[in-house]
């Protein structure tokens, strides 16, 4: 279907590119077939749906790099603990209950609220991959999810049980499934749950499939320091001298980095997925974002999962991360405006891999856009668009989707997921996992 978005408010995206006051865009099926002002409109362009864009806007989708979709079911769970109380004494062992039916349902429920706040494209790691995948084929959101080499159980005494069979047929089924909306990549959850040969292991399994990975650095000081007395080295080295770092890496957190951690991040071109509220909630602290920033990595936003956030609001994250480095740095220079959307869009496609593909409103793009209604009173008048898309649009102005071309909410509706239906079976999940 081709569809003309016409005088409307443009953010292109980008850290360079410019914002159009009143354009037009034209969508040929998945693709993205022209970015113009009025005077450049070509007459011939049919569309088989028009949207007028007055007191609107339009931009790249926000891309969620870092966070476990299912989580929804634990949503308000564990509050107030730190990561290590969270994780081993209360998620762990709710999430040894969990079926893939239960899985299924939260990945629905976290892409229907991602959809609904602005998100096109997300990266995922958890459980039973396959029914997060068989939740993103369904829904018709872009996504990365990548999948364990191994089973790691806390349950019994922290053993690991070898699942790299999995990661092949994981890999065979679903990758570049639907014309690339689904990319596979390796989870290595962190360096204190898989151990040195098992990094080892990770690397070759990556290297030998050409997938990227998606790991958990140095979120909390007490990871540093354990580290440091186990193996004398920061788990930011231990990845550089296992292999991880070899392809590409999402590096979920980053919290407590050395000199010597950012360097390394630099020169083996890690992404980081930079978590404020996750990071805040469980107390483990603010991540040096201006200094990698400055160092010219690939800084990216994630939400985490909904038990430690506790939504998966991209707007709400891109807000915090573009004030929290103002107030603890006293430097209101810092993450400004546009670096906050360019982190939250084009810096999360370069880290999926997506670089050329979404993240920008341009020819030849694919067509993940959200367009944002300006005309409430919060968002009058607009001034600047882009300050305004950072400190002053919620996600719940997001008024439709289109994500590969296709219209996946309009007007606030979701046209794919059944929402009412999404939302009572995880209750129903939530009534029988959570004690
Ligand atoms: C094995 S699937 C992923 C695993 O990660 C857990 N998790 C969720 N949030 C965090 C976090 O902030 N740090 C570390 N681990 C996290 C999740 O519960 C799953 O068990
Ligand atoms: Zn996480």
């Amino acid at each position: 279907m081709n569809i003309l978005l016409k005088n409307i408010g443009i953010i292109t995206g980008g850290i360079d590119n410019p914002h159009i006051e009143e354009g037009f865009v034209g969508i040929k099926d998945d693709i993205i077939d022209f970015v113009c002002s009025a005077d450049e409109l070509q007459p011939e362009f049919k569309a088989q749906k028009v949207i007028d864009g007055k007191n609107k806007l339009v931009m790249p989708g926000l891309i969620n790099t870092h966070t476990h979709s299912s989580m929804t079911v634990m949503r308000n769970y564990a509050n107030d603990l730190s990561l290590h109380e969270w994780l081993f004494d209360n998620i762990f062992p709710v999430e040894a209950c969990l079926t893939g039916e239960d899985i299924y349902w939260g990945a629905m429920l976290g892409i229907a609220e991602m959809i609904k706040t602005g998100t096109t494209t997300f990266t995922d790691m958890y459980l039973d991959m396959n029914e997060v995948a068989r939740a993103v084929i369904e829904s018709g959101i872009r996504a990365n999810l990548s999948i364990s080499p191994i089973k790691f159980n806390a349950q019994e005494g922290n053993k690991i049980i070898d699942e790299t069979s999995k990661v092949y047929d994981f890999y065979k089924y679903w990758h570049n499934k639907d014309d690339g909306m689904l990319i596979v990549s390796l989870e290595v959850h962190s360096t204190y749950l898989f151990n040195r040969e098992w990094l080892n292991k990770s690397s070759e399994i990556a290297k030998d499939l050409g997938i990227g990975i998606q790991i958990h650095i140095q979120e909390t000081k007490r990871e540093l320091l354990e580290s440091i007395e186990k193996h004398g080295i920061t788990p930011s080295r231990m990845c550089l001298e296992t292999g991880i770092f070899d392809v590409p890496v999402i590096a979920a957190h980053c919290v407590h980095l050395t000199d010597d951690d950012m360097d390394i991040l630099k020169a083996k071109n890690v992404s980081v997925a930079h978590n404020p509220t996750s990071n805040l909630k469980l107390g483990s602290g603010i991540a040096p974002i201006p200094s990698l920033l400055e160092r010219g990595i690939n800084v990216t936003i994630g939400t985490d999962g909904a038990a430690s956030n506790n939504n998966l609001n991209m707007f709400e994250e891109m807000h915090i991360a573009a004030l929290l480095h103002k107030g603890y740095k006293n430097e209101p220079a810092l993450v400004n405006a546009r670096e906050a959307i360019t982190m939250a869009t084009s810096n999360g496609a370069v880290a999926n891999g997506l670089g050329g593909v979404t993240g920008v409103i341009k020819k030849g793009m694919k067509a993940d856009l959200i367009i944002i209604d300006m005309n409430k009173p919060h968002l009058c008048p607009v001034n600047d668009p882009i300050a305004a898309v950072v400190y002053s649009v919620q996600g719940s102005d997001v008024e439709t989707s289109i994500i590969n071309g296709k219209i996946v909410m309009e007007n606030r509706v979701l046209t794919i997921i059944d929402e009412e239906l999404v939302m009572s079976k995880v209750r129903e999940v939530a009534k029988r996992v959570i004690k």
